[in-house]
């Protein structure tokens, strides 16, 4: 199976358009106004229109009630909910139910006592984000830039796809898939030329190096 690639954090349609070239198979829409990547359900609604067909566009939300949910639904033509709060598994089965949308939901990862969540979402959502736990100090739950140590998934299986994120790079994009054995990537920071600034040159980099590293065998090296 090939590399897939989430590029996370759009903001303009140059951002959508450039995704879309450049290979990635999802497109990801802040909602979380504390957010330098933060749309609005309009300007998500533009973005997501203007994508091609064959882009999944994701719309992310941290603990979102039904009156948000309900409204990104209506508004904007989403194929995914990225859930990056601390919804607990209850909360991700019902989202699921009610929206009829698939959900992934994210789970930060530090030590191995974070890894039986993974179990945990995986028996009711669709996609796990396998991502770095957020500093203790930092206003955002995701999208920091900070990588997690591979060894602790390197080989593991959860009961649905999964994808790996947090600090990864154009550089260190082949590594990591090598290291984890990871198919489907997420990356925010790592394209970016600044804060909420996606980078044309930085995300053509990285779906390049991902796309080649799905290429080599999946053989975890550690
Ligand atoms: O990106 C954000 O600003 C953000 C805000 C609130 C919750 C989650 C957020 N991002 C989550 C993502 O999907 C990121 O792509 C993922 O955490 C990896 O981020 P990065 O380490 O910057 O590549």
């Amino acid at each position: 199976m090939d590399i897939q690639v989430k590029i996370c954090g759009l903001r303009t349609p140059e951002d959508v358009a450039v995704v879309a070239e450049a290979g990635a198979r999802y497109a990801g829409f802040v909602f979380f106004p504390k957010s330098p990547r933060a749309v609005t359900v309009t300007q998500a609604r533009a973005l997501a229109l203007s994508a091609p067909v064959g882009l999944a566009k994701v719309a992310l939300v941290v603990n979102a009630d039904d009156a948000l949910l309900d409204e990104i639904c209506a508004e904007v033509p989403v194929d995914m909910l990225q859930l990056h709060g601390t919804e607990s598994v209850e909360r991700v089965a019902q989202i699921r139910a009610r929206y009829g949308l698939p959900v992934m939901k994210a789970v930060g990862v530090a030590s191995e006592g974070d890894l039986p969540a993974l179990e945990a979402y995986g028996k009711v959502a669709d996609q796990l984000l396998v991502d770095a736990k957020a500093p203790k100090d930092s206003v955002l739950p995701g999208g920091n830039g900070l990588a997690f140590d591979w060894r602790l998934v390197a080989g593991r299986r959860w009961p649905v796809p999964w994808m790996l994120a947090g600090g990864l790079t154009p550089e260190n994009v082949a590594e990591a898939v090598r290291r984890t054995g990871a198919r489907q990537l997420d990356v925010s920071s790592g394209v970016e030329s600044g804060p909420g600034e996606k980078s044309p040159e930085l995300i053509r980099a990285f779906v390049r190096a991902a796309h080649s590293a799905g290429a080599e065998p999946a053989v975890p090296r550690l």
